[in-house]
């Protein structure tokens, strides 16, 4: 049998294939994709040294159109090969191949040129102070890169989020050492390959592949040169970065986990409301941070509603990523699915009534050695039940009737975390009013992930530190400095 092919790591311009291996596994049929290197302490030490002796190359001359141009040539070279990406990220995920040739690879172009031109644009402040002997005193705001940036990046959308980061990051003039995960390693393996043919000066972008604890991941949070940790993941990573960060007070900005409410009153335009409430629970096989699990519906349409998210839900098809009309694919991995199928099980312990789903489907194909589970609808769980309030990352929600404004806002604020909240009424008085009230970082009306790139993003509570998008990523990613001048 041919050896799989390798995804090497990429340090200080230079593709290394030694360390040890880890697999790479479909979650379509459960066969070997590819092999990466597990990149060890001392290849993520010398990843984090050249990025750190980058800053005092060449890199650290370029002016910032100067290194707006270079991000949008590897803009370029992720458009120019588009298709392969696309094949990288459909492999690694088995996500319909729809999905990621209109979301993945739009957006992880747009991540680099945006980013670049908002660069080029910013303007910083200044402002004269007049003093009492007559002199004045003039202030200006200098910005700098912050340094050496880890980027540590999540599977579920493993291109889209990993250039999030990387687009500012680069554009205020960082280096980076990225860590994809190791579920998803196949397109930050092609990233560096467009770095390389981009010109992108040896050093500035590095790539090590791994695991978390004990693995590159660790590493390059306790490397003592990084300046900063730009992470996206679960929660409880979030904390265990933060610890490891803690002593050297590094910069960190963190997207981490849900448990997304959607709100649908009775005046919502209905059809559009289960389109998009289906829409937000089963997107990507519900495996988006900000996808809804938590559905609460106004008490005169509640049972029409829930017969019609369930006719949507049974309506969706699971299949392969190039399959004609697929619209789910498997969970990213069978841990995954373990993981997800133990809330299945759960949910009927706490008495849930399953509307729809709760198991596995049987393809009678390739399929059944993949992660597939089927969309799912529960009701009738008090709202202190785990399924309630635990993140389970699947194509499932839990939907609830409510009576009032003031008795749904309490419910859909009684929740560790605060990422994103989905309104759906045609009353935009009281959508404005409740939008400034729920404990969340995006709120969406009569809409579910729609985005512009200058907005604020982020979560409070458990879902996130910090806000990254627009200027909120130029300030995170610059060191900003005061200069006052008397005159
Ligand atoms: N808020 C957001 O924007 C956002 C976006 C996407 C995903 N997420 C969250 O991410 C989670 C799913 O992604 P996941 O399973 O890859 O998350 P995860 O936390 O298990 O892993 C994320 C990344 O962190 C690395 N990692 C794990 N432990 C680490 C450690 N101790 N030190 C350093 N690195 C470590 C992993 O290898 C991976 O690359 C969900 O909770 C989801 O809500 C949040
Ligand atoms: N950060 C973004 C999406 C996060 C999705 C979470 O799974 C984005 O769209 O910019």
């Amino acid at each position: 049998m041919s050896r799989p092919a390798l995804l090497p790591l990429y340090i200080n311009g230079r593709f290394e294939e030694e360390g040890q291996r880890f697999d790479n596994i479909s979650p379509v049929d459960g066969r070997l994709l590819n092999q990466a290197v597990e990149a060890d302490a001392a290849q993520v030490a010398r990843a984090v040294q050249a990025a750190s002796d980058a800053l005092q190359g060449p890199w650290g001359r370029y002016s910032v159109p100067e290194r707006a141009a270079l991000l949008h040539k590897v803009a370029d070279g992720i458009q120019a090969r588009f298709d392969d990406f696309v094949a990288a990220e459909v492999a690694d995920t088995g996500r319909p191949l729809h999905l990621a040739r209109t979301l993945d690879l739009p957006r992880a172009i747009a991540n680099f040129r945006t980013f670049a031109d908002l660069a080029v644009a910013q303007v910083d402040d200044c402002c004269e102070t007049p003093q009492a002997d007559g002199g004045l005193l003039f202030n200006y705001t200098v910005r700098k890169p912050l340094g050496v940036v880890a980027v540590i990046a999540p599977w579920n959308l493993p291109l889209l989020l990993l250039t999030w980061k990387l687009g500012p990051a680069l554009a205020m003039g960082n280096t980076v050492v990225c860590k994809p995960s190791e579920e998803t390693p196949s397109s930050a393996a092609l990233l560096a390959e467009v770095m390389y043919n981009a010109g992108v000066p040896a050093g500035v972008f590095n790539l090590v592949h791994g695991f978390g604890p004990g693995s590159a991941g660790e590493f390059l949070t306790r490397a003592p040169q990084i300046s900063a940790v730009s992470f996206t993941g679960e929660s409880r990573t979030g904390s265990a970065i933060m610890k490891a960060v803690a002593d050297g007070v590094k910069d960190i900005s963190f997207e981490l986990g849900g448990k997304n409410a959607a709100v649908v009153f009775a005046d919502a335009d209905f059809d559009a409301a289960v389109a998009g409430v289906a829409r937000s629970s089963f997107f990507n096989t519900g495996q988006v941070c900000l996808c809804t699990e938590r559905v609460y519906v106004e008490r005169p349409i509640f049972d029409r509603f829930v017969a019609a998210l369930k006719a949507r839900a049974e309506g969706l098809k699971l299949g392969y990523p190039d399959e004609d009309g697929v619209d789910l694919g498997p969970l990213v991995s069978r841990q995954h699915r373990e993981k997800v199928l133990s809330y299945f099980a759960l949910a009927r312990e706490e008495g849930a009534v399953v509307i729809t789903g709760g198991e596995t489907p049987q393809f009678g194909d390739a399929r059944d050695q993949g992660a597939y589970v089927r969309p799912t609808i529960w009701t009738g769980l008090p709202d202190h039940a785990r399924c309630v309030r635990e993140e389970i990352f699947g194509p499932v929600c839990h939907i609830a009737p409510f009576d009032d404004e003031e008795e749904v806002l309490r419910r859909v604020n009684d929740s560790p975390y605060g990422l994103a909240c989905a309104l759906w009424t045609q009353r935009l008085d009281r959508a404005h009013r409740l939008a400034r009230r729920v404990q969340v970082g995006i709120v969406w009306v009569n809409a579910w992930y729609a985005r512009d790139l200058r907005t604020p993003f982020g979560g409070s509570k458990l879902s996130g530190l910090g806000r990254e998008g627009g200027r909120h990523s130029l300030d995170f990613y610059s060191e900003i400095s005061n200069v006052c001048v008397k005159l």
